[in-house]
């Protein structure tokens, strides 16, 4: 029988989730995906039952509204208080970082290396904590059922799916995270990295997206060929592995939150966005570059405690009950 890892990018398993999907081999994928989130922090998946033209549909309409002029795009401003994290964000706005949570030295490592990156958040629609931010109805009419329909597309296939496959991989129950992801409390992005000179990302002028782990449980991201994310070796710290577009797959790896919800059984490993791999020891511009993460979190307000099976009385409970609203506004609040 075929493996259920069919390959390897910058160190990251490449992981066949179809057999996961059709139930034919459950177990094997989910500990396959496991046995990544331990090492690396980090999988692909392919055959991920997201259909290819839903998600270059979405490329093509992140295209259209990043290329609308500035006086358009600022029309769905993103609030200037960080914790409100909807709508649109200029380039430069949001300098994300890890552990700085002093706003004096945030502005001066903005000012110094500013992320040069424009971005546009959305959650649900009856979010209660933070509203969407649409663009007026009549402008680009089209954008915000795209993004919905997108959302919603993450939530039932990927997200659903993959939270089963994490709790058979962990040995629990196979519903075990669905009962704390029931209210979809997740955020789409779509993110545009315009082309910027290679030597000012080389010389850290200027930072596509900074060294940072994410603080959700999961993100899924969707990158174009262009390339430039890199993740941090667990084995060798501050050495970075190029994790290379692969077709047709979306990465996925773990937040903060799901790192201590595990009793840090899984990892969540500090990424970036640099030039381009090819690009890197040349001059001129480098391509622009788009994304599209998708972060999943628990129900704002429900606390919960490390999974079961993460601890013993060998591998003591590290950390304390904690609901995701209480840890992700912290965090959040330190980026802007
Ligand atoms: O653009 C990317 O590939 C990475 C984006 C990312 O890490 C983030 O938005 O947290
Ligand atoms: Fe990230």
């Amino acid at each position: 029988m075929s493996n259920v890892k069919v390959g390897e990018a910058g160190g990251i398993s490449v992981v066949d989730f179809a057999p996961f999907l059709d139930g034919s081999r459950k177990q094997e994928v989910a500990d396959a995906i496991v046995q990544s989130f331990k090492d690396i922090g980090f999988v692909y998946l392919v055959n991920h039952g997201l259909a290819q033209d839903k998600v270059d549909g979405m490329f093509d309409w992140s295209k259209r509204f990043f290329s609308q002029p500035m006086d358009v795009k600022m029309l769905a401003p993103h609030p200037a208080d960080g914790a409100h994290h909807r709508g649109y964000s200029s380039p430069g706005v949001e300098k994300v970082v890890k552990d700085v949570f002093d706003a004096d030295e945030l502005k001066e490592r903005r000012a110094k290396a500013p992320d040069v990156k424009e971005s546009f958040e959305c959650g649900r629609e009856d979010d209660p904590y933070m509203p969407n931010i649409w663009l007026p109805d009549g402008v680009l009419s089209g954008f915000k059922e795209t993004c919905t329909d997108f959302y919603w597309a993450c939530r039932e296939v990927l997200e659903m799916n993959f939270l089963r496959a994490l709790a058979l991989g962990l040995r629990a129950h196979e519903t075990y995270f669905l009962q704390y992801h029931t209210k979809a409390d997740n955020q789409l992005r779509l993110l545009h990295y315009p082309g910027v000179p290679v030597e000012q990302l080389k010389n850290e002028e200027v930072t596509r997206i900074g060294a940072h782990t994410d603080f959700c449980s999961i993100t899924f991201l969707f990158q174009d060929s262009v390339g430039g994310l890199e993740v941090e070796d667990p084995n060798e710290p501050g050495q970075f592995k190029c994790a290379t577009p692969v077709d047709g797959a979306v990465i996925v790896n773990a937040g903060d939150f799901l790192q201590r919800w595990s009793n840090d059984t899984l990892r969540s490993t500090v990424h970036r966005v640099r030039a381009p791999p090819n690009f890197a020891s040349s001059v001129g511009m480098t391509p622009e570059r788009y994304s599209i993460p998708y972060f999943c979190a628990a129900d704002f307000n429900t606390v919960v405690d490390c999974v079961p099976t993460t601890y013993s009385a060998g591998r003591p409970k590290k950390y304390e009950p904690i609901s995701a609203a209480q840890y992700i506004m912290e965090r959040l609040a330190a980026n802007y």
